[in-house]
């Protein structure tokens, strides 16, 4: 893949779209707009993820060579220009957008930064940082399409299922975080501890979800592919438990982002307006 497309971690970017177009189809506004804040969004977390990699070179060195800064594929200062950059433009079409999501952009952005910079290394602030901007990014789609209290339920979702999901991260990298001298959750409180945060983040989630249908936001059809979302995201939560290895951290953050994949289904099937499309 080429580099200036890798360091995006375009999965993760193309995710973050897809809550953007998860609200539009809730909503049923396609509007130029939400195209607009679709570009936004995927500019703005490419932009994150880069400068993450710019400030994680050392650390990346050790915990993942392949990725194009360490490799040698982008050099340390074009990193920078090409995240600063990707920010700005996101950061323009936001403001060209309107003006409220031109302050998200811009805040967002600014919390991206200090969170690469500084945040990371502190013990939870870092994981609420990502977890609320990942929220955020539901809301930001709300915003767009003038559907906001829905978009601050699904936001909360993120951000309990990303918390979790930041926590086993963190118990997976640290090996690389204490060469750096890191103080994230698993090394200042130790993997048990950190595995028993982690899986009541993904069981409250899990387990409150479904309310989502009795609220009356998604119709019946949100519940089987919620449940399917549901037996990952507790399965996970039960291997974290009886086992904190970095190996196996590693394959719970993957199965973590599945279960996303598979709630952000759950949510387009449960949409009324999708339904509503397919009856006419
Ligand atoms: C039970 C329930 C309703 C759960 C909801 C879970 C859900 C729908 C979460 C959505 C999260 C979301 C909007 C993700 C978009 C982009 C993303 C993956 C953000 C967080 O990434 C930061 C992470 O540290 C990147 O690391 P990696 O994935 O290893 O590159
Ligand atoms: C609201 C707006 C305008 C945008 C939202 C942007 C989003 C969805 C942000 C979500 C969080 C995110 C994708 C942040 C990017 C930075 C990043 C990759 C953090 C995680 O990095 P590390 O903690 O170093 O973990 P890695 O080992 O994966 O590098
Ligand atoms: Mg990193």
């Amino acid at each position: 893949m080429n580099p200036y497309l890798e360091i995006l971690r375009p999965g993760n970017a193309v995710m973050a779209v897809i809550a953007i177009f998860l609200m539009a189809i809730i909503s049923g506004k396609f509007t130029f707009e939400v195209l607009m804040a679709a570009v936004v969004v995927f500019l703005v977390t490419g932009a994150g993820n880069s400068i993450n990699d710019y400030f994680d070179h050392k650390i990346d060195a050790i915990n993942k060579p392949q990725r194009p800064i360490p490799s040698g594929r982008i050099s340390l200062k074009g990193a920078l220009v090409y995240s600063i950059s990707l920010f700005a433009v996101g950061i323009i079409i936001a403001f060209a957008i309107n003006l409220l999501l031109g302050i998200i952009a811009l805040s967002s952005s600014l919390l991206m930064i200090y969170y690469a910079r500084d945040l990371k290394t502190k013990c939870l602030i870092g994981n609420l940082s990502i977890s609320f901007l990942t929220g955020l990014c539901f809301v930001f789609g709300g915003i767009a399409v003038e559907q906001i209290a829905v978009s601050i339920y699904l936001g909360f979702y993120a951000f309990l299922m990303t918390m979790a999901r930041e926590i086993v991260k963190d118990m997976e990298d640290q090996e690389g975080d204490k060469e750096e001298g890191a103080t994230t959750l698993p090394i200042v409180y130790g993997n048990r501890i950190s595995s028993l945060l982690a899986a009541l983040f993904m069981i409250i989630a899990s387990v409150t979800s479904p309310i989502l249908y009795f609220m009356g936001v998604f119709s019946v059809f949100y519940l089987p592919v919620l449940f399917l979302a549901i037996v990952i995201f507790l399965y996970s939560a039960m291997s974290i438990l009886k086992d904190q290895s970095m190996e196996n951290s590693g394959k719970i953050s993957k199965r973590i982002k599945l279960g996303m994949a598979i709630t952000f289904v759950a949510f387009a099937v449960g949409s009324p307006f999708l339904w509503s499309l397919l009856v006419k």
